[in-house]
C-alpha cells in the first residue's frame, strides 16, 4: 500500500472559469478534474482546453492529483482535446462515456500516439447502460486504465430513472461498476451529489459511497470537500480497532483465528485492518496544504 493514493475527493470544475482554477490551488481536495466536457459551452470548447493544459502543466496544484476530462469519443472536440491533455500531462485523462475495452485500446492508442507520458493515466467514465453491462471487459483492457468514474447524472438519464435518496434505481449499476473495478484493481470513484446547498443529503450519500466501497466522491464544490475527505478517511475509531485487531491476531502466536473485542479475527480480517491503516497513513503523509 506505499503507493496509495488518496481520492476521497475529486473536484471537477469549469476549465473556461479562470477563478476557479485559480482557486483550485488552495482547496483541500485529493484530486481535480479540469472539465472540457459537460460544463464548458461550445464557443469556449477551444479557450478551455489551453487554459487545462496550462493548469495541469503548471506543477502549481502540489500534492493533488490533477487530470482532464476532455469531450466524449465522435464529438469535434475529442481529438484536439486528447492531443493538447496528452501533451500536457496531467496525472490522468478521463474520458466520457466509455462504452468498451476496443474504445479504451483505442484512447490509449491515441494518447500514446500524442506523446502521453508514462504516467498518465486514463480514467474511464461508466456513465451508460452498455458500459455498466461490459464494465468487467472495460475494466481489464488496459495496463493504463487507473480509475473508473462514475457518471451518475447520465447514468440516471439513460436509465430513464429519478435521482432519489438512498439511490435504490442505479444501486444494481453501482454495484456492477465496483465488482469490475476492484476484479480489476483499479480505483473507482463515486458519481456527484448535484444540489450543493443540501448538506446532508450529500453526507449520507458520502457515507453510504464509503460503506460500499468506493475510493472517494467525485464533487462539484468546493464546499463538497471537507465532507467527502472526512467520509472517505477511516475515522479514528476505525484505526484504533485496526490497530488492536491486528495487535490480538500477533498475541495469539499462529493461531488461526482469535477474537478482538468479541469478534472474531482471521487473517484475512488482519489483512483489511492493515489496509486500513495504510490509507490512514497516506492521509496523513498529505499535510493540509
Ligand atoms: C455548481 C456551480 C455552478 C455553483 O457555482 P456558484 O454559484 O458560483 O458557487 P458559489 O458562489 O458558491 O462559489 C463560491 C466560490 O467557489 C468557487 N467555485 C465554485 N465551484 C467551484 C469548483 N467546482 N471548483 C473551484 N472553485 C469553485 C467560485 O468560483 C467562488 O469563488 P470566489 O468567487 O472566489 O468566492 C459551480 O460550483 C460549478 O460550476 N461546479 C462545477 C460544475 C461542473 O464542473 N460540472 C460538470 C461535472 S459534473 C458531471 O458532469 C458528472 C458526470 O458526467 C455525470 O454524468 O454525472
Ligand atoms: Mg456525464
Amino acid at each position: 500500500m506505499s503507493d496509495f493514493t488518496p481520492l476521497r475527493s475529486v473536484l471537477y470544475m469549469p476549465s473556461s472559469n479562470e477563478r476557479a482554477l485559480e482557486k483550485a490551488k488552495s482547496i483541500a481536495c485529493d484530486g481535480l478534474i479540469l472539465d472540457l466536457e459537460d460544463a464548458v459551452a461550445p464557443d469556449a470548447k477551444a479557450s478551455a482546453r489551453e487554459a487545462a493544459a496550462a493548469a495541469a502543466a503548471s506543477g502549481e496544484y502540489g500534492r493533488r492529483t490533477v487530470t482532464i476530462r476532455v469531450n466524449g469519443i465522435g464529438t469535434e472536440w475529442h481529438d484536439d482535446d486528447i492531443v493538447a491533455a496528452s501533451q500536457a500531462g496531467p496525472a490522468a485523462i478521463v474520458v466520457p462515456k466509455v462504452d468498451s475495452a476496443e474504445a479504451v485500446r483505442g484512447l490509449v492508442a491515441a494518447m500514446e500516439k500524442a506523446g502521453a507520458p508514462d504516467h498518465t493515466r486514463l480514467w474511464a467514465m461508466v456513465e451508460t447502460p452498455v458500459a455498466i453491462l461490459d464494465a468487467l471487459a472495460i475494466a481489464r483492457s488496459s495496463e493504463r486504465l487507473g480509475a473508473f468514474v462514475i457518471g451518475t447524472n447520465d447514468l440516471v438519464k439513460e436509465l430513464y430513472a429519478e435521482h432519489v435518496p438512498g439511490r435504490a434505481p442505479i444501486l444494481p449499476s453501482l454495484h456492477t461498476a465496483l465488482l469490475a473495478g476492484r476484479a480489476a484493481g483499479i480505483a473507482v470513484i463515486d458519481g456527484v451529489y448535484n444540489d450543493v446547498k443540501d448538506t446532508d443529503g450529500f453526507l449520507a450519500e458520502c457515507e453510504q459511497g464509503r460503506q460500499m466501497g468506493f475510493d472517494g466522491k467525485t464533487l462539484i464544490h468546493p464546499g463538497q470537500v471537507e465532507g467527502a475527505n472526512a467520509a472517505f478517511a477511516p475515522s479514528e475509531r476505525a484505526v484504533a480497532d485496526a490497530e488492536g485487531l491486528i495487535a490480538a491476531f500477533e498475541a495469539g502466536k499462529g493461531a488461526g483465528v482469535v477474537t478482538h473485542d468479541g469478534k472474531m479475527v482471521e487473517a484475512l480480517h488482519v489483512e483489511s485492518a492493515r489496509r486500513t491503516l495504510a490509507i490512514h497513513d497516506a492521509i496523513r503523509a498529505l499535510g493540509t496544504d
